[in-house]
This record gives C-alpha cells, sequence and structure tokens, in this order.
C-alpha cells in the first residue's frame, strides 16, 4: 500500500525548542536472530524531554530495542548510542543515569523493601527520597515488608519509586503496567506523571495500552517488524487518519485501489474506511463508486494506530 511510504515523518516542527538534543541516535541498526530481523536497518533519533511512546505489534522489535540500547545484546550492524554514549560501551556511570522498568518487576524476594531501597542509594549519588516516599506512599508499601510478599502493582509501584528516585536523564518503561488491575494501572500512572512533572528525565514508554499513550504521550513512534514507520505527537497522527462512514446500499463496490485506505469494515450495512491522509475529494470518489450518502467521523487513537498496524492483515471488503 502506497500509504505505507509516506508515513515517517521528517523531524517535527510541532517539538518544542527543548526536546531537540537526540537522548537516542540510532542509525541503520539491524539485529537478527538467524533468518530472522528482530530490527531491520532501524533509524531514529528520540530527542531530549519528554514521554516518547514506542508502540508496535507483537515481535515489532521494541523490546529487543531496548536490548540494545542498554547494551545487553549487541546489534549485527548499524549504530546506536543513549545519552551521547556507543551503546556497546556503556559503562557503570552511565547507566546510573538511566532507569529501566520492565514488566517483569523483579527484585530479590526474600529481601525487605528498606534493604532494597539502602542497596539502590549506594548505587545512585542523585538519589531523590522525597521522591521515593511520595511514589512508594500512593502504593502502600511498607519498608518493612519482604518483596515477595508484595503484590504484582505493589512490586510495579516499588520499581517505579526506585527508578524515579535516581532521578535519572532517561527513564525506559518497558510494558511496565502489564498484569496490573485497573486501580494498580491508574496509581501507576498518576505517580508516573506527577514524578515526570517535577523532574527533567527523557521518559521513553512502551506500551500496547492505547489509552496509556493517549494520556501520557508527547510523541508517537511506531515499530513494525523492527522499522520506524511512524514518528509524530499522536495528535497529529489521529488528525491524519480520518474516519469515513458510506451507504451504497446493497451494493459492494471495490474499494481497495483508494489512495490511503488503511481498513474498511462493513457495519450494519454501512461501510467503515479508514483512511490515512485522505484526499480532500474523497467524499466525490465515494460518489463516484456509488454512495449514496457518507459522512466523516472522528477517530480514537486507538483505532488509528490498530488500523496502521493491521492495514496488511484487514484485507478491504
Ligand atoms: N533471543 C531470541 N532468539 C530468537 N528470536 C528472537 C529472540 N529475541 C527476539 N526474537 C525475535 O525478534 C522479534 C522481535 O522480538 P521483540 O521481543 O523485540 O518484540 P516486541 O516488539 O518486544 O514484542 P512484544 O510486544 O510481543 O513484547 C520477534 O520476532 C522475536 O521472535
Amino acid at each position: 500500500m502506497s500509504a505505507q511510504l509516506q508515513l515517517v515523518s521528517a523531524p517535527q516542527p510541532s517539538a518544542p525548542p527543548a526536546i531537540s538534543e537526540p537522548v537516542i541516535e540510532v542509525d541503520q541498526l539491524s539485529l537478527y536472530f538467524g533468518r530472522k530481523a528482530a530490527l531491520d536497518q532501524l533509524s531514529l533519533n528520540i530527542p531530549r524531554g519528554g514521554i516518547h511512546a514506542i508502540v508496535g505489534a507483537n515481535g515489532a522489535g521494541k523490546s529487543s530495542l531496548f536490548r540494545v540500547l542498554l547494551g545487553f545484546q549487541s546489534p549485527s550492524s548499524g549504530r546506536a548510542r543513549i545519552l551521547g554514549r556507543d551503546c556497546q560501551s556503556i559503562e557503570a556511570q552511565d547507566r546510573a543515569r538511566i532507569g529501566f522498568v520492565n514488566e517483569e518487576h523483579s527484585l530479590p524476594a526474600w529481601l525487605r523493601v528498606a534493604e532494597v531501597v539502602a542497596m539502590q542509594r549506594r548505587l545512585y549519588p542523585r538519589w531523590n527520597a522525597a521522591r521515593y516516599s511520595e511514589i512508594v506512599d500512593h502504593f502502600n508499601v511498607l519498608a518493612e515488608q519482604r518483596v515477595r510478599e508484595l503484590s504484582r502493582g505493589e512490586r510495579a509501584g516499588l520499581n517505579l519509586a526506585m527508578a524515579m528516585a535516581q532521578s535519572p536523564e532517561l527513564l525506559i518503561l518497558d510494558e511496565p503496567t502489564l498484569g496490573l488491575d485497573v486501580v494498580a494501572k491508574r496509581a501507576f500512572l498518576e505517580s508516573l506523571l506527577a514524578a515526570v512533572a517535577e523532574s527533567d528525565s527523557t521518559i521513553i514508554y512502551c506500551s500496547h495500552q492505547m489509552e496509556e499513550i493517549e494520556r501520557l504521550a508527547d510523541n508517537l513512534i511506531v515499530l513494525e517488524r523492527g522499522r520506524l514507520i511512524h514518528m509524530s505527537p499522536p495528535d497529529e497522527f489521529c488528525r491524519r487518519v480520518s474516519l469515513w462512514v458510506a451507504d451504497f446500499g446493497l451494493q459492494s463496490p471495490p474499494l481497495s485501489h483508494l489512495s490511503g485506505l488503511l481498513q474498511v469494515q462493513t457495519l450494519d450495512g454501512l461501510h467503515h474506511c479508514l483512511l490515512l491522509d485522505a484526499p480532500d475529494d474523497f467524499g466525490q470518489q465515494l460518489e463516484a463508486l456509488g454512495a449514496r450518502r457518507h459522512y466523516r467521523g472522528e477517530v480514537s487513537l486507538d483505532r488509528a494506530v490498530n488500523a496502521l498496524l493491521t492495514r496488511h492483515h484487514a484485507a478491504p471488503r
């Protein structure tokens, strides 16, 4: 589909000036496992400041990218830099500037919370005790509790509190709310937003939960099969995707040739078309195909991203 070729936006003119210096610089990065490309010639710059959401279908390469960025995995080819340092030569002092929280929330199960925190404090010179207490209190985690006694949501809160207390320049969150119930999820997001508001950390947030992205993200980065296919503020992306509902009566004209078409569904006898960058005369095109009436509707971020990611699978009817 030709739309794919136009998806990657140039550096965003709407980005605030404070976020011009990249925290992540990825150039032609590939990571192969046998014949499988987890990352495929990926090029991506993430500017300093703000919350950057990385989304993509399962297997798009999000976790692989984080592993390379954090120096846990060597790429097959290409270059990646984090906070100005080549990812293959990250040292302890670089790690002290980077926080990482993933869905596992793994911590030494046998230790008490106070012991884990004491260990962390020693490692991070910019430790912010007030910020730690603020977040951890939100989750009602007690210092004397052992890690194994904490619920999944409480462990997520403890991890977030420790990560934010490190005052990292860059915080990477890889599906941090996976498996949390709605209450814990809300507590996690509220704590994150409050902590971000009073810090100057750049956040990279990976999630399949589009309502979280909608609430948090200043910048939306979409990966597909190890490649960048879109980067822009989320509302800008939503404005580019439009929904057209057309009534063709009993007919079902072929629509797959329409420029920018991402998805077509038939609901209650009406054709619902999602388009990227619909041409100005799209209504006339529908009329030319026999539409008796049509109207244009709004699209949520969730629906727009889903249409983009499933555009190859959702065969237009
Ligand atoms: N150690 C490995 N060995 C072989 N293949 C791997 C390995 N790690 C990742 N892959 C493959 O690389 C691709 C990218 O995986 P990755 O975990 O980075 O995706 P993801 O976007 O994080 O997915 P998800 O949303 O499901 O967590 C997948 O196709 C996966 O099968």
